[in-house]
């Protein structure tokens, strides 16, 4: 089973308070996008999960594909499967587009169906929950108006614009960003019609800037093209166009010494078209 693990971009993302386990509250607009890493699925009977090939300066017990797959494993109907998985990477690490996120969740995907697990989706999600914030909106594999650490999702209908992505020289820390005493945590929580009307902004986007002289940089670079916004704790900064010949401009502009992707956003999860398409074919 060979399936597709797309990135996601926060169009917008409120931080609206901080519990006492230092966690955020936040209000968020996940788009899916279609720039995808692939995944490899391949069961075998006994018991292990391999993955290949390592991923540079991570180890296997880190993978967050490991993870997702060992946290699924007492949910085996037959014991003695396990998996060999085949990695195919595109999505930069440490980007603020959640691959790691998203390679976990289609994991929990795959090997549901393949391990006949028979687990819904938010039973899938709230295991997903435990690998990271972001693992529950590609498991329900929507584009979503989230809440709470970002686990409470309201799925909706966006458009589908298509982005210039990306990507300053640089690996921003999620925990460096969130432990920032000048973050600002305070954002009034706001309703999802207006979310969707007139959309919001990114609480992180100075932080990261202090900490990150390269985002810096590309963010001064980008805004002169457009609306240019930072996804996540970032690095990775975006526009949307109407038209890709747009976004296509301005990534053959793009300094060499910053990786550039023109992608477009999507509601449907290439991940679930994919896993629907299989089991249509396997049926029976
Ligand atoms: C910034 C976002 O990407 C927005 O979608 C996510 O909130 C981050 O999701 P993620 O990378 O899956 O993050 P996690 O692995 O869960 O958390 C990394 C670190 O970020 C901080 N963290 C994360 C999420 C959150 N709502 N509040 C936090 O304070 C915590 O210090 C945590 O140790
Ligand atoms: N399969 C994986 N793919 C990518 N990163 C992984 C994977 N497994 C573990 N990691 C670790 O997780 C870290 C975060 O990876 P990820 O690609 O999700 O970052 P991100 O895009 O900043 O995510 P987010 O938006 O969720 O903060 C990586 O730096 C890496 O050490």
């Amino acid at each position: 089973m060979k399936l597709p693990s797309p990135a996601k971009l926060n169009l917008f993302l409120h931080i609206i308070g901080q519990r006492k386990n230092g966690y955020h509250d936040l209000q968020t607009l996940f788009q899916i996008i279609d720039l995808c890493d692939q995944l490899t699925f391949d069961i075998n009977h006994n018991s292990t999960v391999r993955l290949s090939p390592a991923i540079e300066g991570v180890a296997l017990e880190d993978n967050l594909i490991y993870k997702a797959a060992s946290l699924l494993k007492k949910h085996r109907q037959d014991m003695s499967l396990g998996a060999d998985i085949f990695i195919e990477k595109q999505l930069p690490m440490g980007g603020g587009i959640g691959g790691g996120s998203s390679n976990a969740a289609t994991t929990l995907l795959a090997l549901n169906t393949l391990w006949e697990c028979h687990l819904s989706l938010p039973e899938l999600a709230k295991i997903g929950l435990q690998l990271g914030a972001d693992v529950p909106v590609f498991v329900m594999g929507h584009s979503a108006f989230a809440e709470g650490v970002g686990e409470c999702l309201q799925k909706v209908e966006l458009e589908t614009p298509y982005f210039l992505l990306l990507k300053p020289n640089c690996h921003v820390s999620t925990g460096q960003i969130f432990t920032d005493k000048y973050l600002t945590r305070d954002t009034p929580p706001i309703k999802i019609s207006h979310a969707l009307k007139l959309g919001g902004h990114n609480d992180c986007l100075n932080v990261v800037r202090k900490h990150n002289p390269q985002v810096d940089e590309a963010y001064l670079w980008l805004k002169n093209h457009g609306d240019a916004k930072l996804t996540g704790t970032g690095a990775c900064l975006f526009i949307a166009f109407n038209n890709k010949q747009d976004a296509e401009k301005v990534k053959a502009l793009t300094p060499e010494k910053w990786q550039a992707w023109v992608c477009q956003g999507c509601n449907l999860s290439p991940t679930h078209y994919a896993l629907n398409q299989w089991i249509e074919q396997n049926r029976g």
